[in-house]
């Protein structure tokens, strides 16, 4: 009988290289705003570091505090995974920490983002691969399972599937179904040519702001004459 909860799946549906490297660069928000705002992680999920972050889901669901199905997926996942983890948003025990992301690491892991807590923090600022989580714990992780690999995911909001693209910057991380993928990053590629331009504008002192009066009334603000 299977054992719901307890169980491990292989990841069979990477996107190619090529289309996950075609995000290399772009920013985070730009694609949130060629997605409509949607499938961005909430901002509980912040970076540790300052490494750009992109590759394809890996995804874990630990059970909160418990670090057992995460060690298995830094044993299981290939160069180029990002590992996403289900914690439950829970922050009292760290699932994550300086060992397992040098061991992760050493085996070209692209990254990890933990809704969870993590510990080591002040190795992880220095360390060279992008590690996101929703805070920090000096308390250690249980490692008795039980939990689960590559099954869809809550993560800082967002539903992850195995496979999806993941990019994270700065501000935070954005999701891609890779079925999506060409579109969005066309929408992406749109939004920065209309931020090169906006840009531009602001510095030569041309910049329309007509709308924002115009928005203002047609939600009906009223604009109050000062009293002398
Ligand atoms: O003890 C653990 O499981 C997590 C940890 O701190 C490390 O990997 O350095
Ligand atoms: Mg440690």
């Amino acid at each position: 009988m299977t054992n719901v909860g307890f169980r491990i799946n292989q990841l069979t549906n990477r996107p190619s290289k090529e289309l996950i490297q075609s995000f290399a660069g772009i920013p985070a928000a730009n694609i949130g705003d060629g997605i409509n705002r949607t499938f961005c992680m909430n901002s509980r999920i912040r970076p540790y570091n300052r490494v750009p972050l992109l590759g394809s889901a890996f995804t874990v669901k630990a059970r909160a505090g418990d670090n057992l199905l995460l060690n298995k997926a830094i044993d299981m996942a290939e160069p180029g995974d990002v590992i996403v983890v289900d914690g439950g948003g829970e922050l009292s025990n760290a699932l994550l920490g300086e060992m397992m992301i040098t061991w992760a690491n050493n085996r070209n892991i692209a990254g990890f983002i933990v809704d969870g807590a993590i510990r080591d923090a002040d190795d992880i600022a220095e360390m060279t691969i992008p590690v996101y989580a929703a805070g920090v714990s000096p308390a250690g992780p249980y490692k008795d399972g039980p939990g689960e690999i590559n099954v869809p995911i809550s993560c800082g909001g967002v539903t992850i599937h195995p496979g999806d693209i993941i990019v994270g910057d700065g501000d935070g991380v954005v999701v891609i179904q890779s079925e999506d993928a060409p579109v969005v990053l066309e929408k992406a590629k749109a939004v920065i040519q209309t931020e090169k331009a906006m840009m531009e504008s602001i510095q030569n002192g041309t910049w329309n702001r007509s709308w924002v009066d115009e928005k203002l009334k047609e939600k009906g603000c009223e604009f109050v004459e000062s009293k002398k």
